[in-house]
């Protein structure tokens, strides 16, 4: 395995939330959680996406988003895991992007503050549910076009975020370049959430033998949206360690053993084991 894995177990709280249309209520929340977290003697809080600001109407939205380097709530966590001594992944938020839409853009930061990374969604969520509006998110986002692997003391980690889930081949690159654990913060409808959530993210974890941390917005939002909740980890064998249903805010303390991702990778070495598939067409 790449990259050298340092700490042996990783005390992760994982928040679901529900979130509003306000930085700054949305920045009390993480903040009440970050609390909670240390006392707990967590070392990492994971957060969902669009933790920051869920506003499905653009117009508003506007007018407080601004570029990713003064942006409210990325700060926020910033000093929230200083004051904290935490590692905070911040799920995302939208920030703005050079053609006027924006970037659903998660950050990664260590206990001194410091912004290690940031990650752009590739996989914009253009669908169309059976029974519900067309979702376009491509309307508002524009797309980010780099994977984003996080040297840490639990070893490296991979960011994705939410419709990502359903490209396995971005998390494969993440397992062969030695992800450890792979972040999934989600905001997911109530018809997928319950039609592939689960089963998506087992797979995942399976086909990885990696850590899935999938912090997940949960309930009825002020934008009118409802999301599925569930926030998930699954260990890198398949097991679901947490599950936190389909309910509104609450923080979840799991300690993940580090060891179990070289485990499951010698017991079933199918990340090693793949093969080109010259495919034959027969008619
Ligand atoms: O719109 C925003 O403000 C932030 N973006 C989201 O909440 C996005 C687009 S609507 N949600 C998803 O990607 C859910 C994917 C999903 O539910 C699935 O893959 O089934």
């Amino acid at each position: 395995m790449k990259g050298l894995v340092m700490k042996d177990t990783l005390r992760i709280a994982m928040a679901q939330m529900c979130s509003s249309t306000s930085h700054a209520e949305n920045i009390a929340t993480v903040a009440g959680f970050a609390e909670e977290a240390r006392s707990a003697g967590a070392e990492v809080l994971a957060l969902p996406e669009v933790a920051g600001l869920m506003n499905r109407d653009a117009k508003t939205a506007r007018e407080v988003i601004t570029l990713p380097e003064d942006d409210p709530f990325i700060e926020g966590c910033q000093k929230i895991a200083a004051d904290h001594r935490l590692w905070i992944h911040n799920g995302s938020t939208p920030v703005l992007a050079g053609d006027g839409r924006f970037l659903n853009q998660s950050a990664l930061i260590d206990p001194t503050g410091r912004l290690l990374g940031r990650y752009s969604k590739i996989h914009l969520f253009d669908a169309d549910i059976p029974g519900g509006k067309p979702i376009r998110e491509s309307s508002r986002f524009a797309p980010g076009d780099a994977a984003v692997l996080a040297e840490t003391p639990w070893g490296p980690w991979g960011l994705s975020i939410c419709y990502d889930l359903r490209f396995p081949q971005l998390y494969r690159d993440y397992a062969q370049a030695g992800a450890t654990l792979l972040f999934v913060p989600s905001a997911f409808t109530v018809p997928t959430g319950r039609a592939h959530w689960e089963v998506l993210l087992r797979a995942r974890a399976i086909e990885t033998g990696a850590y899935v941390v999938a912090a997940a917005q949960g309930g009825k939002h002020e934008d009118g949206r409802e999301t599925w909740g569930h926030s998930m980890i699954v260990n890198p064998w398949g097991e679901v360690l947490a599950d936190m249903g389909h309910n509104g805010p609450s923080l979840k303390i799991v300690d993940l053993p580090i060891g179990k991702v070289a485990e499951a990778r010698r017991n079933i070495p199918s990340l090693a084991n793949g093969r080109p598939y010259n495919m034959a067409r027969v008619r």
